[in-house]
């Protein structure tokens, strides 16, 4: 459980340069965010603006060109326990049962039984209880993104990464999918920090939405929803967030090459 002590996650003056044959990809460039602890931060911005970048250099999968990542005061450089990360597709172990995947992300020191009781919790947590014993290929994509969550929750991250995790799902699951996500943050307040290309979704999960643009990428704006939650999507509020954000973004793709080839 993340509590006041928690550690604010800084991003400071990021930037990540991609040598591609005998061309540099700028793909960031000064990018400085601070989420507070417990904070839903979602980041949106066209194709290739380095969103993926930017999160795979905060999960320590990808190290950066110049600037640096700082939980509290000790410097991000590798992967760690403190960070969780769920990507796209769900990752998981096809020859193991929901119960072993989700166990699979638990320190390799915990004893048996604290072990069972995680994954107790975990399941519950995401509502997969009852389906311990499946196989991946007999879950839902919805179902299979829920046991990869509960799988990146089990050493109690202080900050969880998401990368697209609902991009892959239809538009009908992918709203259960938000309401799940808001329900556990509400529960476990773990820092989340979301990839979409969904703007709703950012403003529906957000505590603000930072709007990114192209070539290279930077931080073009930061929207707060300062909304109570659960949000509702149509409500007046709601829609003027959303228009601001859609002007922005907008006026980001109509630049040329703004996007990615
Ligand atoms: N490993 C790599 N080698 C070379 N270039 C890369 C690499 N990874 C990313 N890039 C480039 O960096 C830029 C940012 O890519 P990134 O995947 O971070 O964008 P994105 O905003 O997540 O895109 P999308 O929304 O399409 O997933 C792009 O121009 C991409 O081609």
């Amino acid at each position: 459980m993340q509590t006041e002590e928690g550690k604010s996650l800084v991003i400071d003056r990021l930037d990540k340069q991609f040598s591609v044959a005998s061309d540099v990809v700028q793909a960031l460039s000064e990018v400085s965010l601070v989420a507070r602890p417990g904070e839903f931060i979602s980041i949106v911005g066209a194709s290739g603006c380095g969103k993926s970048t930017l999160l795979r250099i905060v999960a320590g999968l990808e190290t950066a060109t110049a600037g640096e990542v700082r939980l509290g005061e000790r410097p991000i450089r590798n992967p760690g326990l403190e960070r969780g990360m769920v990507f796209q597709e769900a990752r998981l172990l096809p020859w193991m049962t929901v119960w072993d995947n989700i166990a699979f992300g638990c320190r390799a020191e915990t004893p048996n039984a604290e072990r069972r009781e995680l994954v107790e919790q975990h399941l519950e947590l995401v509502g997969l209880k009852g389906f311990e014993k499946a196989y991946p290929h007999q879950l839902s994509g919805g179902m299979q993104q829920r046991v990869s969550i509960a799988r990146a929750l089990m050493n109690r991250p202080e900050v969880l990464l998401l990368d697209e995790p609902f991009g892959a799902l239809d538009a009908m699951t992918r709203i259960t999918m938000q309401q799940e996500v808001l329900r556990i943050w509400e529960t476990e307040r773990t820092t989340m920090i979301l990839v979409t290309h969904d703007i709703d979704e950012a403003i529906y999960l957000g505590d603000r939405v930072v709007v990114m643009s192209s070539r290279p990428g930077t931080i073009r704006r930061v929207v707060p929803v300062p909304l109570p939650r659960p949000r509702d999507r149509s409500a007046y509020e709601f829609v003027q967030i959303r228009k601001e954000i859609y002007a922005e973004f907008f006026e980001d793709v109509q630049r040329p090459f703004a996007y990615a080839i």
